[in-house]
């Protein structure tokens, strides 16, 4: 059976105020749509059509090309979204669908999978919670009756279906459902109930971004690492410091480049992950790193941080000596270190001190670098 997620991101977002639409903005480490996303993918669907407003240029360069991800342009209703959204898996074989709106970026894995399951036994099942509190009508500031709330639910996303169904009921749809139900009631399908989650809130309003970001801030997974490193000067005319060459009476020596500062840095990430240091993943005793640059270790525990569901929250790192001077170069460093780890020059701190001539760094015998990294993964 194939299941195919369709994420529809292509609103406007009024409601919730701030000029970009929600779903391009942020929310704790990275954007409402990269949660989103990255629920639908935690929970194993097989492919994923992305409905994107045709407005939203950057998203479509972002996005397109992307493996398992199908982009469809949206509508100028929530509905026409969807529609476009079905009609781009139709060479796919798609056997389950389920709908989701990008602006619910606090949907967990158990109720994907108990939607997908759901369609087992049912052309269609949505999740939904039984309204707990008392329901008014009201009018002009005052309340005017009182409704009864037996049997009323509140309807979430995802709302699966059998995909073949739900693409002929929107097909014949005049337009103007509140959801995909809605579509899939008037054409007589049967929809199950699934209980939905009080946290798979939809961000609506601006107070809803300090909610999702409490909700997912609830079970996050937050690392820190340490490194440290030291190498030793011998006769030359350069160092190379996180990776910005400085001119210098010495050089640093090491079987690599002896980038104390990368190498620092990089034994944080490994720290952070548990997953040994630099010697082991590039043991000095094989001859292939000799006189290595650091990027690629660094470049690989980066990479390794992702594969392990990380995502690299900052980096901070301090150089030990009395000469060269840091400050003038600690800009440039920022800015390598920034674009060989994949994050932002604002989350690598680059910095130095002297150990007041005291020591090894003092004499100038060689330069010592400490690093912390912290890694968050939700
Ligand atoms: N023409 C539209 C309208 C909405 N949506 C998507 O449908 C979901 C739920 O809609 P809603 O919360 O109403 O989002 P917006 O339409 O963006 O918000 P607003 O009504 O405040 O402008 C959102 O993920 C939104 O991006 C869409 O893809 N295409
Ligand atoms: C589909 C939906 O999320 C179900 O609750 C909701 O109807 C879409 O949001 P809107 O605010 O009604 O556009």
């Amino acid at each position: 059976m194939t299941t195919a997620a369709l994420i529809v991101a292509a609103g406007r977002g009024t409601r919730a105020g701030g000029g970009t639409p929600k779903q391009w903005r942020p929310l704790k480490t990275r954007r409402v749509i990269d949660w989103t996303l990255g629920a639908f993918e935690k929970a194993g669907v097989d492919l994923t059509v992305l409905v994107l407003s045709s407005d939203d240029h950057r998203a479509w360069d972002e996005f397109s090309g992307k493996p398992g991800l199908i982009l469809a342009e949206g509508g100028t209703e929530r509905a026409a979204s969807v529609v476009n959204g079905l009609r781009a898996l139709q060479q796919n074989s798609i056997d389950k669908v389920l709908i989701h709106d990008a602006a619910r970026p606090c949907v967990s894995s158990d109720l994907i999978h108990s939607i997908i399951s759901a369609l087992d036994e049912s052309p269609a099942a949505a999740p939904a919670l039984p309204v707990t509190d008392a329901l008014w009508t009201g009018a002009e500031g005052s309340v005017t009756g009182s409704q009864d709330r037996s049997g009323l639910f509140a309807a979430q996303t995802p709302q699966g279906f059998r995909y073949g169904a739900i693409l002929a009921a929107h097909n014949a749809h005049p337009g103007g459902a509140a959801d995909d139900v809605e579509v899939a009631r008037a054409a007589g399908l049967d929809v199950r109930i699934i209980p939905g989650e009080p946290d798979n809130i939809k961000i609506t309003r601006p107070e809803d971004f300090a909610r999702a970001e409490r909700i997912l801030g609830a079970d996050m997974d937050i690392r820190l690492g340490n490194g440290y490193d030291v190498h030793r000067f011998g006769p030359g005319d350069s160092v190379i410091l996180c990776g910005v060459e400085i001119p210098h009476d010495k050089t640093l020596q090491g079987h690599s480049d002896a980038d104390v500062g990368m190498h620092a840095v990089t034994d944080a990430i490994y720290g952070a992950l548990a997953r040994g240091d630099i010697g082991q993943h590039f043991p000095p005793s094989d001859p292939q790193w000799k006189g290595a640059a650091s990027e690629i270790f660094l470049r690989h525990a980066a990479s390794l941080a992702r594969e392990m569901g990380f995502t690299l929250s900052n980096v901070d790192c301090t150089l030990v000596c009395e000469y060269p001077k840091v400050g003038p170069h600690a800009a440039r460093m920022r800015e390598v270190m920034a674009e060989i780890l994949g994050i932002a020059a604002d989350r690598v701190s680059i910095k130095a001190t002297t150990s007041e001539r005291l020591g090894f760094t003092g004499r100038g015998e060689g330069i010592a670098a400490i690093a912390t990294a912290a890694l968050v993964k939700a």
